[in-house]
């Protein structure tokens, strides 16, 4: 048997007993806690208001935590952050898409934690701008308005501001929303370099049919941490259920409805989604796990026929 994996360190992203109190009295986090190594793909997954934006801002510093502590390859936050360590990709809906900005200068931002006051660039500042466009395939548009683009161009736009920044940890907020397959697909690769490279990535999304495609850890949020560790062992029905409660769509076919074969009482297909691309488990295990390549399969089959 190969030796089971260690359990993360936390030497990417450590949260440890994590609780953010909002001015107006609400606790959004109570006691959440988990940890991430460098080379770490890890999705954050949980209903609309179960605290995935406030993890973010307690990463990002723009939050104090009112108990526990967020390290960040091994620092606290403000230091994380004046080493231009954390890079955010944001919700399309948090951008003013009316601010006249270039393509090239919204990825000049992720510059700016390198350069001095005045922010000249300087002709490494340019190449690293240059490098991170051709990266993410928007070089053709580096002159356009940032306003002018697609949903999906306007991603790959600030993931190229991540990567002109060149920080260790990169937040993705729903990167997939409102972008098509191909898109998707090429976010999904350009993350698995990064991992490759020894980044740590925290995805939150709603696309629960991507997940077993490419994070290796999930995190599954309701105001505290209700589990997180491996997908493969966190991933599964039984959690996703008590996670999303009521709010998850699930589908089950079995038997004579899915199936004319002799066999067809003993294999069944699930689909869990919570609106976005939809988890599909199939077989006979379907009602227990969320891994292996069937699942993954077929998520990705039925994501084609939605489109
Ligand atoms: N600035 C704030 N002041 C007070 N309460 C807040 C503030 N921001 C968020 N909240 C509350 O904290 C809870 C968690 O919100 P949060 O935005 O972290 O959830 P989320 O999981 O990111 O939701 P979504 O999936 O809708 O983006 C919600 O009940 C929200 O109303």
């Amino acid at each position: 048997m190969p030796p089971a994996a260690a359990a993360p360190r936390g030497d990417g992203i450590l949260v440890d007993r994590l609780s953010v109190t909002y001015p107006n009295g609400m606790t959004a986090v109570r006691d959440a806690s988990f940890a991430l190594d460098p080379g770490t793909i890890c999705a954050l997954v949980g209903v609309n208001g179960s605290g995935k934006s406030t993890v973010f801002k307690a990463i990002m510093g723009f939050v104090r935590p009112s108990a526990g502590t967020v390290r960040l390859t091994g620092l606290p936050v403000p230091q994380a952050l004046k080493r231009n360590i954390v890079a955010y990709v944001p919700q399309s809906e948090e951008v003013d898409w009316n601010f006249p900005v270039l393509v090239e200068d919204v990825v000049m931002m992720g510059r700016y934690g390198h350069m001095n006051l005045l922010r000249v660039a300087s002709r490494d500042d340019r190449r690293k701008v240059d490098a991170a466009l051709e990266r993410v395939g928007m070089t053709a548009f580096r002159r356009r308005q940032i306003g002018e683009l697609s949903g999906g161009q306007k991603k790959r736009v600030f993931l190229a501001r991540a990567l002109a920044q060149e920080g260790r940890i990169i937040l993705l907020d729903e990167p997939f929303t409102g972008v098509d397959v191909t898109t998707e697909a090429a976010i999904v690769a350009l993350l698995r370099d990064l991992r490759d490279a020894g980044h740590v990535m925290l995805v939150s999304t709603h696309n629960l049919g991507s997940v077993p495609d490419f994070c290796d850890q999930v995190v599954l949020l309701d105001r505290t941490v209700l589990a997180a560790g491996p997908t493969a062992a966190v991933f599964t029905r039984a959690n996703l259920e008590r996670t999303f409660g009521g709010v998850l769509r699930n589908f089950s076919l079995g038997g004579a409805a899915l199936h004319a074969d002799a066999d067809a009482d003993r294999r069944s297909l699930t689909v869990l989604t919570d609106d976005e691309r939809p988890l599909v488990l199939y077989g006979d295990d379907a009602g227990r796990d969320a891994d292996g390549p069937d699942a993954a399969d077929a998520a990705g089959r039925d994501d084609e026929r939605r489109r």
